[in-house]
């Protein structure tokens, strides 16, 4: 990515893209040659990362992988009191890595001898931003994704909002800093996540406007009346500082009193260290070396390693010259994140740009999160080069101010459409804002929860309900060979005049070239008009075959990688059964996504999970159909004694399920009839649509007060609370899922794939008279 030389255009607060001037673009065409010339140019990952085997501490020690590339995995640990050994680890290099754990400013490379010459480091930084340009230079560029989206922000606070100085208590952000995010939060949901205590950070920035994550997003403050928050284990009540009622979401809770008795630990050990300094916040303790002798870092690194061997359920993370001892739980700020994101309604991507501002490796977490599903951007800043997550870089605070001003500057020129209520958390005082008044419709506030995938056909008026992902299918293609005139007749004409295809031996081998031609063109054309993924159908005759679907996902796979569509985009669509779900485990493992359909029982669901499938789709309205005219099958009669529709049961199980156990798949919920199927799925990842049943939800209006009655039913916070049995817990296998598959399952599966196959022979035939391959 490149948007200019790299320093910010002065003027303006609305940027305009830049031309670098005629000296940068020297410099940068000489970097770009130098880093094309077999990386001979400077070095431009962290030039000392500070990574876990680095400072001495044995990688058991790090149950969670550290973010951002340039940790090692090394192990090399730090003997406890041998003072002999330290030397060993000295001659690793865990020192330097110590020295460059806050990244020098120009003047101090000098200071520390960093092997590079004030000129190299110049080139250097400029070499690396042309990977992470700067945010100021490509603003127009962040702006036009901003169209038509909800930007909302979040920004971490040392050494973003405030710069780093040596004493923590002395890190005030600046009037003019507290001014500009004052004004951007009036108009972007603001949010400070900090590693810092939430109290103490909220004392320093002083905003009511802003929302507030302290301890690294392990401590949320919440409005009460926030739905994702509501009924949550990890919630409780508390007043905020204006004594108004709010919901604390705190999933570590249960370490109060261990962090406690740790920061008293190292307050204890360290007490004799000069310059050493511990911070109680809360939910972690971290132990500053800033101020500390480089002689007496070993000691440092020594006490807290120490400690995590005492207490295996801590884990450390490292900041700015600080070493942070934390709950060893699966939460960060990328967590924290998503969690904000979802609170604030934006439980799908497609209406919100993410914005995250942060100088630190905790920050990276976030960073990833935003890169990955929100297609957000994360802005490091840094002024010296390192390997991150982020989109675009910034150089100082000074610089962040002026990014922030920006966005403030150019809400004018960005068309809002919101088509999402916004059940708003601001964290103190007044949660009204501009935001939360005014109509919306039934199809906003479900939007909110899950992503509505239209459920469209190529005949479909797109521009009504444009789609979000697609399916190609046997069906499709036959729909687009039976019409006349349809968007994709020249994709399966291409495919059909593939000459590759026609030099082939047998004329079978020549009609599964085909097939796989005209699905991988129809798709790829797809591609251009859907933002998510294209889903592409396995033939269902190899569904007893594992071997044959890898063999086809791969051939499918192969035709997509000639016409240039990249595997991001695409998921294969295989049926449930045990040898599909084994495919889908293969080719997961080997990076291509897979999308398991005609799940009707819960064994199906869970070993789909457990073999790492990217989706899986449930029937809801035709297990229920199924229901209704037959017995005997004892996970529905199940669902019915509870009073559940079988569908729906199935659906929240699998949900539960997944988010339980850390699952990756997304759920899809298909054959949806109503409106009430709708509601009573909302926070299911996927439910596709009938365009009948959207229109119905964008024709009702919602009043304000009603906003809050379409609460989310299925969510991870829900799902930790629901109990399996140990028989629903095991490794599904061959054996177990043909014993546990009642007759609902088997029957409706084989519907399904009868369905697909002779959809997959009318194509066939077509094909065959259409354009008879030559010899037959
Ligand atoms: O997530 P953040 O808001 O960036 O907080 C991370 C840590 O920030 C503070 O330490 C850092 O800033 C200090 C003041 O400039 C500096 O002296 C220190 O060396 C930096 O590491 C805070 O004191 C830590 O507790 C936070 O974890």
């Amino acid at each position: 990515m490149q948007c200019g030389s790299g320093d910010e255009i002065a003027g303006s607060p609305y940027l305009m893209e830049s031309i670098p001037s005629s000296s940068d673009k020297k410099t940068l065409k000489s970097v770009a040659m130098d880093l094309n010339s077999a990386q001979a140019s400077p070095v431009l990952t962290d030039p000392s990362p500070l990574n876990k085997s680095r400072l001495g501490i044995h990688s058991s020690l790090f149950p969670y992988s550290q973010s951002g590339p340039s940790f090692s995995t090394s192990v090399l640990s730090i003997p406890r009191k041998k003072p002999a050994k330290l030397d060993d680890v000295r001659s690793n290099g865990w020192l330097d890595a110590m020295k460059s754990s806050s990244p020098p400013r120009k003047k101090i490379l000098k200071d520390v001898n960093i092997d590079v010459s004030s000129d190299d480091a110049d080139v250097t930084y400029l070499s690396w931003m042309i990977k992470y340009p700067s945010a100021l230079n490509c603003f127009q560029q962040i702006m036009r994704q901003a169209r038509n989206k909800q930007i909302v922000i979040f920004l971490d606070y040392d050494g973003t909002l405030s710069p780093i100085v040596d004493d923590p208590d002395r890190a005030f952000m600046s009037n003019e800093m507290r001014s500009v995010v004052s004004n951007v939060a009036k108009y972007f949901p603001t949010t400070i996540i900090s590693g810092r205590r939430r109290d103490k950070v909220y004392e320093l920035v002083g905003l009511t406007e802003l929302y507030y994550a302290g301890s690294h997003g392990m401590d949320i403050m919440l409005p009460i009346k926030n739905t994702l928050s509501a009924n949550d284990s990890n919630c409780i009540k508390d007043t905020d500082q204006q004594g108004k009622e709010v919901n604390l979401f705190q999933p570590a809770r249960k370490f109060l009193s261990m962090i406690d008795e740790v920061f008293k630990t190292l307050v204890e050990k360290t007490k004799d260290i000069k310059g050493a300094k511990v911070e109680h916040h809360k939910f972690c303790a971290s132990v500053h070396y800033r101020n500390v002798d480089e002689n007496n870092w070993s000691l440092i690194a020594q006490y807290v390693h120490d400690v995590l061997k005492d207490y295996p359920r801590l884990r450390l993370t490292h900041g700015r010259k600080v070493l942070e001892v934390r709950p060893d739980i699966d939460w960060d700020k990328g967590k924290a994140v998503e969690f904000l994101l979802q609170s604030l309604g934006f439980s799908t991507p497609r209406d919100v740009l993410p914005i995250y501002i942060g100088d630190d490796r905790t920050d990276e977490d976030a960073f990833k999160v935003l890169r990955g599903k929100y297609k957000g951007y994360g802005i490091l800043v840094s002024t010296t080069p390192k390997e991150s997550n982020a989109s675009f870089s910034l150089k100082d605070t000074s610089q962040d101010r002026k990014l922030i001003n920006a966005v403030n500057f150019a809400k004018p020129n960005l068309i809002f459409k919101p088509r999402r209520s916004f059940p708003l958390i601001r964290a103190s005082a007044g949660f009204s804002s501009s935001l939360d008044t005014g109509l919306s419709t039934e199809l906003d506030a479900v939007a909110s929860h899950s992503e509505i995938v239209p459920d469209t056909v190529i005949f479909d008026d797109f521009e009504k309900f444009p789609p979000t992902a697609g399916t190609v299918s046997s069906s499709l293609l036959l729909g687009i060979c039976g019409l006349p005139d349809t968007k994709f007749k020249s994709a399966v004409d291409r495919a059909l005049s593939d000459s590759e295809c026609y030099g082939l031996e047998s004329s079978d081998l020549q009609m599964s070239c085909f097939f796989n031609k005209a699905l991988a063109h129809v798709g790829g054309d797809l591609a251009k008009l859907v933002p998510g993924r294209v889903s592409t159908e396995v033939d269902a005759r190899l569904a007893y075959d594992t071997h044959g679907i890898v063999r086809k996902v791969h051939d499918l796979l192969k035709a997509y990688t000639e016409i240039e569509v990249p595997p991001e985009r695409l998921l294969f669509k295989i049926p449930a059964t045990w040898q599909g779900i084994e495919a889908s485990r293969v080719l997961e493992a080997e990076g291509i996504q897979t999308h398991l359909t005609f799940v009707y029982s819960f064994c199906q669901a869970a070993a789909a999970a457990q073999a790492g499938a990217s989706v899986i789709q449930i029937f809801v309205g035709r297990l229920r159909d199924w229901s209704r005219n037959h017995t005997g099958d004892s996970e529905v009669e199940s669902a019915l004694r509870r009073g559940e529709d079988p569908g729906l049961a199935l659906v929240t199980k699998a949900y539960n399920y997944i988010h339980k156990y850390g699952h990756k798949t997304k759920l899809m919920a298909a054959a949806v009839r109503n409106k009430q199927d709708v509601f009573n799925l909302l926070g299911v990842d996927y439910i596709i649509t009938p365009l009948k049943v959207l229109q119905s939800l964008k024709e009702s209006v919602t009043l304000p007060d009603e906003k809050y009655s379409f609460t989310r039913r299925l969510s991870p916070q829900s799902a930790a609370t629901f109990n399996f049995t140990q028989d629903e817990l095991q490794k599904w296998d061959q054996y177990s899922i043909s014993s546990a598959m009642g007759p609902a399952s088997v029957e409706l599966l084989t519907i399904g794939m009868d369905g697909y196959t002779n959809q997959a022979k009318r194509v066939e035939e077509l094909f065959g008279k259409i354009w008879p391959p030559p010899n037959v």
